[in-house]
């Protein structure tokens, strides 16, 4: 399926985006922690989060659709799934899934589509190798399809080169089947959700900040300490309204300040750890205000934006709390003034496909001037001409560049990726733009 946009309109307009992907995941992973019946409100039902309920059901959990809210009871034991666990797009189910997976007695087979398949997986599985997990897989465990014969865990203290929050919550969950107290530490505090629900459902997870010299430059820097205490029993079943998604409203923010607009999206969360974004959107010149309404697990709230002349901007720290909305941000260092620069984004190579390369690639095709580095790009803003655009089959580059489409007639070819997260995209964006879905053959 391809997308043509037409034309785009001015626009002063609310936005009820979906449900929040990593939130939603979790629900449904962490159901099969407890004890009772998960009452969940308002989950994502986009191909991604649908896959991690349906490997939920392969475990054994029983899931029902009561109204507006999702029951998920888990069974006493887990159960060997009697087929491969499939797991889509994916890569937070993969790798959450593989951290429970590993402290289970049983065999276990994990894949997904051919983007998936294509992902790094070793930055999982050895860590999880190292205290006694049976995993294998393409590329000695690196790529899926992946097996896990899961077991008996130790206890670890493993200190991660990377800010992921899929490494974190995968080992998180083996910590928490362990025979002992573990450490996890990360070099910066990737996105809490983690933390944050299974705390709220009894577990016994303590962060704290580290103080430490940084080797290179001599100056200090924080890293974050995660010390995981096993479960002695199961987990209180959960009992939430998952907030809306700060990451799929971004598209929304970006629209409205690339075109003299106003835009208020509601219901996000407002977790430090997903909304940096606006930051870098509200250093750019755009008018961003946050409207905190409640706290549930996370602050909850509406986040105003309003279009403004845009300036280009550095981004190269505090990465990991933006990482999903680069693409966007690139949109917008599009049309800045002057130049605008991404660096330390090196992970961004290694998403839903190459977005460093989408990225540069999409925008000159548009007439943008934009370079590649290993670690990020630098884009001179412009005004993109008419043309024709490849999502390479990445939701978030599909969304990016129809964003784009507001600004001069674009086709975005191959958006069936944007269903994984936001199948109501289309509809809203409907509310801002004149647009023609083209079904491929
Ligand atoms: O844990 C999560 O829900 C996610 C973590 C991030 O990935 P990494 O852990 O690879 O940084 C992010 O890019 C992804 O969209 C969702
Ligand atoms: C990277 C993403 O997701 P995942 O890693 O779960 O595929 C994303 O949604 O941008």
């Amino acid at each position: 399926m391809n997308l043509e946009i037409v034309a785009g309109k001015r626009f002063d307009e609310e936005f009820i985006v979906d449900a929040d992907k990593s939130i939603s995941h979790r629900c449904a992973i962490f159901s099969l922690l407890t004890d009772g019946i998960n009452r969940i409100k308002n989950y994502l039902k986009a191909e991604d989060t649908l896959n991690s309920l349906s490997i939920a059901e392969s475990l054994g959990a029983e899931v029902k659709k009561n109204d507006n809210e999702l029951l998920i009871t888990p069974p006493k034991n887990l159960k060997e799934a009697d087929d491969v666990l499939y797991c889509g797009n994916s890569g937070t189910s993969i790798r959450i899934y593989m951290g429970l997976l590993a402290g289970i007695d049983g065999f276990f087979v994990l894949t997904g589509d051919k983007y998936l398949r294509r992902r790094p997986m070793g930055r999982v599985a050895n860590p999880l190798r190292q205290i006694g997990a049976k995993i294998d897989g393409r590329d000695n465990g690196n790529l899926a399809p992946l097996c896990v014969r899961g077991g008996n865990l130790k206890h670890f203290e493993f200190e991660s080169k990377i800010a992921s929050a899929q490494v974190k919550s995968a080992l998180i969950l083996a910590g928490l089947n362990g025979d002992g107290k573990s450490v996890y530490i990360e070099p910066f505090l990737s996105r809490d959700h983690t933390e944050r629900m299974l705390r709220g459902m009894g577990a016994d997870i303590k962060s704290e900040k580290l103080k430490v010299k940084n080797e290179e430059f001599g100056n200090e820097i924080e890293k974050i300490k995660i010390e995981i205490t096993p479960l002695e029993k199961k987990l209180t079943p959960l009992e939430i309204e998952v907030p809306n998604d700060p990451s799929s409203a971004f598209f929304f923010a970006v629209a409205a300040a690339i075109n003299n607009s106003r835009a208020v999206v509601k219901n996000v969360t407002l977790n430090p750890t997903r909304i940096e974004a606006y930051e870098v959107l509200k250093r750019m010149g755009a008018n961003v205000e946050y409207i905190l309404k409640e706290n549930r697990y996370e602050p909850i709230g509406d986040i105003l934006v309003e279009g403004n002349e845009l300036n280009g901007v550095e981004v190269s720290s505090n990465i990991p709390w933006l990482i999903d909305e680069l693409p966007a941000l690139s949109i917008a260092m599009a049309v800045a003034n002057g130049k605008s620069i991404v660096k330390n984004a090196k992970e961004l190579r290694v998403k839903e496909s190459d977005r460093i390369k989408a990225v540069v690639e999409n925008l000159k095709n548009l007439g943008i001037e934009a370079n590649e580095f290993e670690d990020g790009y630098e884009i001179t803003g412009g005004f993109p001409k008419s043309g024709t655009v490849n999502s390479y089959g990445d939701h978030r580059i599909a969304m990016s560049f129809a964003v784009l489409g507001l600004l001069s007639p674009i086709k975005i070819i191959d958006v069936d990726c944007i269903n994984t997260s936001f199948p109501n995209f289309f509809n809203l964006f409907g509310k801002i733009a004149e647009y023609r879905i083209e079904n491929a053959d």
